[in-house]
């Protein structure tokens, strides 16, 4: 069979929205005085806006093959993203086979590891990987689950990230995860207020629905473990990403001294295999959540994954739309995946890169069917109202 060869690696950007969902208008629940590491300083407590969270923006990778097949994807890395692409990446893309995905991948790795390893180089190869995916399930007319091993099972269960973790229940999700808002600079208030919170919430909710928390590295681990103990009785499921993503020592603390059956989850802003090893050797977490278009893309994750199923962790990947969908429906160690709450008041599913995917599958009921991830590649498109600039070429 003659394979098709890669004429054209092209990287735009994008705003508002979409891969980078932190890029939202004012009055969104993503936004609300959630606490992080710049909680210490007041004047970025309120908004995460106000320190940048959103300022790399979405980077749209395409990759065309000589028989016309274009594939694509979409993460994290705005103009940062698009140069590496255009200026360092393309050389290593431009005239492979479709098929040689993991020599692509080893060529860029190792290409820029003199300054990348984590962040947004490898959100950035992850997005090429993405679109490699992407082309080649294309050219094979196949959906990329079936180049993963195929469905393990008829649907995907969905938890629900957001601020409104009783109207998730009312929507079928099997759990709720909300941000936690305030951090240790607000001192014993601000835990009181935290603490408030998840009672209010888990009174809402009744006994048997999941609640979990999401601290996005803003504690430390004495007061993570105060934390914890204290939310114990309001049974919390897990507490999420309690501390800075390179503190292993801190979270092997953390989870020796957590109430018993309370998990402890990390990994979203964790990068390749080897950063995932430290995770699991150290005894860090209980679940894995790498993000599939920061952690490396499928081809890494496969790695990550097999790995930490050897570890009997599981793996449940940061909400990443149809790029985890395709992964976890193939994996026995990936039993529910997530669902990030797009809508300003967590009031209403909508897709979670919205609005830069069209066919972009949402949750019914908290589940999405196997049937709903059959088209060619992931299934989706780009939405051409979304204006993208191609800020470098090569
Ligand atoms: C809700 C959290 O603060 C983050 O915004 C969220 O994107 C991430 O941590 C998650 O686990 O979904
Ligand atoms: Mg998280």
């Amino acid at each position: 069979m003659n394979v098709p060869v890669i004429k054209q690696i092209r990287a735009y950007t994008v705003r508002g929205g979409g891969a980078d969902y932190h890029d939202q208008g004012g009055g969104h629940w993503i936004d609300d005085h959630i606490a992080t590491p710049m909680s210490r300083y007041e004047k970025y407590r309120q908004s995460r806006q106000s320190f940048g969270i959103n300022v790399l923006g979405t980077l749209v990778v395409e990759i065309e093959a000589s028989d016309g097949t274009v594939g694509f994807a979409v993460t994290t890395a705005g103009e940062i993203g698009a140069y590496i692409v255009e200026k360092h990446l393309a050389r290593f893309i431009e005239g492979q086979k479709v098929t040689d995905i993991e020599k692509m991948w080893d060529q860029m790795f190792n290409a820029t590891l003199y300054y990348g390893r984590k962040g947004v180089v490898i959100n950035t190869i992850s997005g090429v990987d993405l679109a490699l995916w992407d082309l080649l399930a294309k050219v094979r007319g196949e959906p990329v689950h079936q180049l993963l091993g195929g469905p393990v099972r008829d649907q995907l269960q969905f938890y629900a990230t957001g601020a409104r973790p009783d109207l998730a229940k009312e929507m079928g999700f099997i759990g709720g995860k909300m941000p936690l808002h305030h951090g240790p600079a607000e001192g014993e208030e601000g835990l009181k207020k935290n603490l408030a919170m998840i009672e209010d919430m888990r009174n809402r909710v009744g006994d048997d629905f999941w609640l979990m928390l999401d601290c996005w590295m803003s504690l430390d681990t004495n007061y993570a473990t105060r934390l914890a103990t204290k939310a114990h009785q309001y049974g919390l499921k897990w507490i999420e990403e309690a501390l800075p993503p390179d503190d292993y020592w801190g979270y092997a603390e953390l989870r020796r001294n957590v109430p018993k059956g309370m998990l402890v989850t990390t990994g979203e802003h964790e990068a390749t295999r080897w950063g995932f090893r430290l995770l699991l050797e150290m005894g860090c977490c209980d679940i894995i959540q790498p993000d599939v278009g920061w952690c490396g893309g499928v081809t890494e994750l496969i790695k990550i994954s097999a790995l930490a199923d050897a570890h009997n962790v599981l793996v449940v990947p940061h909400g990443s739309s149809v790029y985890s969908y395709h992964f976890v429906i193939t994996r026995h160690n990936s039993p529910f995946a997530e669902f990030l709450m797009m809508a300003p008041k967590a009031d209403q599913v909508v897709p979670m890169f919205n609005p830069l995917l069209l066919d972009e599958p949402v949750p019914v009921n908290g589940r999405i069917s196997a049937s709903a991830l059959d088209k060619p590649g992931f299934g989706v498109r780009l939405n051409p109202e979304c204006k993208l600039v191609r800020p470098y070429e090569h």
